[in-house]
């Protein structure tokens, strides 16, 4: 983690009461979350599927990480401009946000995943500590936490896109679900289909390969990287660490 940039989010970060910010630690979906949020928030904006922003643009696009790539720079960025509602991004755990984030009414929506899918070197802290910020925060405020599983995401992705934009403020009318808006915003969101835009089989993001951000995108693909053994050693440290708080993979 940078901590130049971290510090310098809390500072000058000031959180507007309708802002929306998306949490997660890295790799359980971020790109995924990134396109759903874009595409319900601004839907009005673009009935045209066909001319979709997500079709030309990388989603780490359309929704910026507030703190490395923006506050990293010697200059604060200026985000007076941003259109409103204002979409960011953090892999920031909780206690690390800024007051002003904290202090606001604005909807955070988390995401997490199954930590064996995810299993590598984070810069953000311990994997369960981030996960456990935000999900005691989320039972103190679900008016303003919405903690989201990868893989009930997975199972059942327009359930959760109409409670995700319901969520935000931002409800399926019944004329809207009648002419199958939810459907379809969650299909132009899926893996199969974003995977396979151009936009996102080359170039970069942010120096990463845009292609690196959709490897399999499927549930238990741990099962092809981590022996038994291996697999039961992290169950129990899992199963230590999220005793008692209701948290289940
Ligand atoms: N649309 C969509 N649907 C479902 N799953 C998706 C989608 N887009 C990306 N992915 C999968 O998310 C994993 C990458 O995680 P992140 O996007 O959080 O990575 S990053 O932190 O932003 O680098 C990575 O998971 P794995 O394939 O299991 O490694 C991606 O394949």
């Amino acid at each position: 983690m940078c901590m130049q940039g971290v510090l310098s989010l809390q500072k000058h970060f000031q959180a507007h009461e309708n802002d929306i910010l998306m949490m997660t630690p890295p790799k359980v979906g971020t790109t995924w979350l990134k396109a759903i949020l874009f595409a319900i928030v601004n839907r009005k904006h673009h009935l045209d599927l066909q001319k979709h922003p997500l079709l030309t643009n990388n989603p780490h696009i359309l929704v910026p990480y507030l703190d490395l790539h923006l506050y990293n720079k010697k200059e604060v960025p200026d985000l007076t401009s941003c259109p409103s509602p204002r979409l960011f991004s953090t892999h920031l755990p909780y206690t690390l946000l800024p007051t002003s984030v904290k202090n606001s009414r604005c909807k955070i929506v988390y995401l997490y995943r199954n930590p064996k899918d995810t299993f590598g070197v984070s810069n953000f802290g311990p994997y369960w500590d981030h996960i456990l910020s935000y999900w005691k925060e989320s039972l103190e405020k679900p008016q303003m936490i919405l903690c989201l599983r990868y893989e009930e995401l997975k199972e059942q992705p327009t359930a959760y896109l109409k409670r995700i934009a319901e969520f935000l403020g931002y409800p399926f009318s019944l004329e809207e679900e009648t002419q199958g808006m939810i459907n379809n915003l969650s299909r132009l969101c899926r893996f199969e289909y974003l995977s396979k835009l151009e936009v996102n089989k080359s170039g970069t993001t942010h120096n990463i390969k845009n292609e690196s951000l959709f490897r399999r995108g499927e549930v238990e693909d741990w099962v092809n990287y981590l022996t038994p053994q291996m697999s039961e050693k992290l169950d129990d440290i899992f199963k230590e660490k999220f005793h008692g708080t209701g948290l289940t993979f």
